[in-house]
């Protein structure tokens, strides 16, 4: 039997030994390659965390103690520990582990949002906790240096620094990366400590030189040690955590485990906030993903055996995006291109090499991103800001108050709209088009194929008075959809020749999905007019007389069923008076667990069978009469 199949709680890491540990990380580390290649998953994240983590559950008491992973997607290791490890089978399927902790999972979990730079504040509130319920326990965040570029992490910050009595642990896991080299000043603050490498051990080893001199060292060192904290500020680098009042500790190596075992057991034993700054490696211990030249395998698909490499996929919405946006670069000088932290993964990186002066990396900082945005349209520019649609939450008064309220023109591209899939419900993009449906004078486009996309990026980088938005899946690009006329600014896809009692309204995407319902329906003798709105907020005027021309609309998008496309199209039918019955379908306004992202439409009621069940239904229960009035 092996360590790691031994291994079934914290209890059984406490009882071994030095040896045994660096063969039970040897053997994490092979468990950990064998099951992302086949499932796909943070795997550079998770090398980069072996022996901290093994730390941490030896140094502290999870779950008495609070362990808070921030973002989450570093929490394999944690999962393992914690007596999962048979569900790696299924990581991040159904039936498996998810790649992030789950509450439902273990009592070891506390925090499922993977929206990053929350860990400190929840450390802050869970130590206020602990400290009035007087029982002892420990609040430790483990928080990456790139989710450490998020204002909450200092607005958390500066609440933990107030307290010097409150024993909170802060392991800041500097790898140095996000999905690429973090930027900004605190990052080049964290590698300025990261190149002071243990100038504890200089103090340590100039403690014993003296304490073994003869006659004088004694009382140098009894003035020296008196000095200590002066001395070490001056030889320390001008640090921003022990200038807030932090306790600060480190750099460690995050690799070495005796090394962290005594800086996480000095922190424990501190009373009150204290920084411990691990120096880890993202991928280590596996070259692949070491010197994986984009993202040291930050995230990584299924890897093919046979060739190492991730499984194939087909052309992406991002790549089109991509494609467009370099040309328009080209085209408008004006426009320039803010990210948040993930350049390559939001389609922006051809852009910046073709022009490496009008784009911004802000760090995981969508706030900023926004408002700098602003910023940035009020002196005459078009920004663009690529974000995932799950992470614009984050900025909606940003948007709303400092972009719309100035009717500036701000382009947000949303990429990952609707649902995901692996990385669960915080990465769903299901809240966009509430979100949006509430900012006054935004448009926003949800292009249908490749093709739309293009013609409505253009479209929206060429609105002047006010901010617009587009919105699309992960994963490959739909393929073309074309139009057989046009209503308006309404595509019309597909019109039967012998007159449709129904409207289906497609969103985006899911335009070949409606076309496959309407097949089904027309077996069924149910006649189906199916059109792409395009631009969906606001929901477009012309779908009112369209809508008069049936006796049922549905529409069908994938978004969050409360306050999306169907509601907005619903209130502009009543506000036109126009009593023709809607119902709408959408991703239930729930969280929705992981899977693939076809696993959860199904899950969810979002395939061509279900609409088309669905219409049928509804279908039958029409009227006899009235007729629908003539199309205008
Ligand atoms: C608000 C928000 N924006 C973007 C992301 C996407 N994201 C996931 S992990 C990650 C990088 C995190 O870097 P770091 O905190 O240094 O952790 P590491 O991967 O290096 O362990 C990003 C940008 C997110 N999870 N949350
Ligand atoms: C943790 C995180 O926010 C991302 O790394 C997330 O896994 C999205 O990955 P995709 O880029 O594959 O959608
Ligand atoms: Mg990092």
């Amino acid at each position: 039997m092996t360590l790691l199949e031994s291994l079934h709680g914290p209890a059984d890491l406490k009882r071994m030994g030095q040896g045994q540990l660096e063969q039970l990380a040897g053997e994490i580390r092979d468990f950990l390659i064998d099951r992302v290649r086949r499932s796909g998953g943070h795997l550079g994240p998770n090398l980069g965390v072996v022996e901290l983590t093994l730390a941490l559950h030896r140094v502290f008491d999870s779950p008495r103690d609070a362990i808070v992973f921030d973002v989450g997607h570093q929490s394999y290791v944690h999962k393992i520990v914690t007596g999962r490890r048979e569900g790696f089978d299924l990581l991040r399927q159904p039936g498996g582990v998810a790649g992030y902790p789950i509450r439902a999972e273990s009592e070891h979990d506390f925090v499922e949002n993977s929206h990053a730079s929350t860990a400190l504040s929840y450390v802050d509130g869970l130590s206020k906790a602990f400290e009035l319920s007087g029982d002892g326990r420990h609040a430790v965040a483990v928080v990456g240096d790139g989710a450490l570029t998020g204002g909450m992490c200092w607005e958390a910050l500066n609440n933990i620094a107030a307290e010097p009595g409150r024993p909170v642990v802060i392991v800041v896991n500097d790898n140095g990366r996000s999905y690429s080299p973090t930027i900004g000043g605190f990052a080049e603050h964290l590698a300025s400590l990261r190149l002071q490498p243990g100038y504890e051990r200089m103090l340590d080893g100039g403690k014993e030189l003296l304490l073994h001199t003869p006659v004088v060292g004694r009382p140098i060192y009894a003035a020296l040690h008196a000095a200590k904290a002066g001395i070490k500020d001056a030889l320390s680098p001008q640090m921003m955590f022990s200038d807030l009042g932090l306790k600060y500790l480190g750099p460690v190596d995050g690799h070495d485990l005796v090394a962290l075992e005594k800086a996480l057991q000095a922190a424990k034993a501190f009373g009150g906030p204290v920084v411990v700054h691990a120096v880890t490696e993202k991928g280590h211990g596996y070259p692949p993903a070491v010197n994986h030249e984009a993202d040291q395998m930050h995230q990584t698909d299924p890897i093919d055996p046979e060739t190492g490499l991730p499984k194939p996929k087909g052309r992406s919405w991002t790549s089109v995006f991509a494609d467009e946006l370099a040309k328009i670069g080209g085209e408008r000088r004006d426009v320039v291109a803010i990210t948040a932290a993930m350049l390559r993964s939001t389609g922006l990186e051809k852009f910046a090499e073709r022009f490496p002066d009008r784009w911004y990396d802000v760090g995981i900082a969508e706030q900023h991103a926004v408002t700098s945005a602003a910023g940035l349209a009020m002196g005459g520019m078009h920004p663009v800001v690529a974000v995932y649609s799950t992470f614009l939450n984050r900025a909606f008064d940003q948007l709303l108050m400092d972009v719309a309220l100035h009717r500036q023109p701000v382009t947000l591209v949303l990429d990952r709209a609707g649902i995901t899939g692996p990385d669960g419900p915080s990465h769903h993009g299901m809240w966009d088009l509430s979100l949006l449906g509430m900012v006054p004078g935004i448009r926003v486009a949800a292009p249908r194929d490749a093709e739309t996309l293009r013609e409505e990026l253009r479209e929206a980088v060429a609105v002047s008075d006010g901010p617009t938005a587009l919105r699309f899946s992960k994963g490959s690009v739909a393929d073309s959809v074309p139009a057989v006329e046009r209503a308006g600014v309404v595509d019309v896809l597909r019109k039967p020749s012998d007159g449709a009692d129904v409207l289906l309204v497609a969103v985006g995407a899911f335009a070949k999905l409606g076309l496959e319902a309407a097949e089904r329906l027309a077996d069924q003798g149910v006649g189906v007019t199916v059109v792409d709105p395009r631009w969906v907020v606001p929901a477009p005027r012309d779908l009112v007389a369209l809508a008069k021309a049936h006796r049922l609309v549905v529409t069908v998008e994938d978004s969050g069923r409360h306050g999306g496309f169907g509601t907005a199209l619903a209130a502009l039918l009543r506000d036109a008076e126009v009593d023709v019955p809607l119902r709408d379908l959408a991703v239930p306004q729930q969280f929705h667990e992981h899977g693939s992202r076809e696993e959860v439409l199904a899950r969810v009621g979002l395939t061509a069978q279900d609409v088309a069940r669905r219409v049928t239904e509804w279908a039958a229960n029409l009227v006899a009469d009235p007729q629908p009035e003539p199309a205008e």
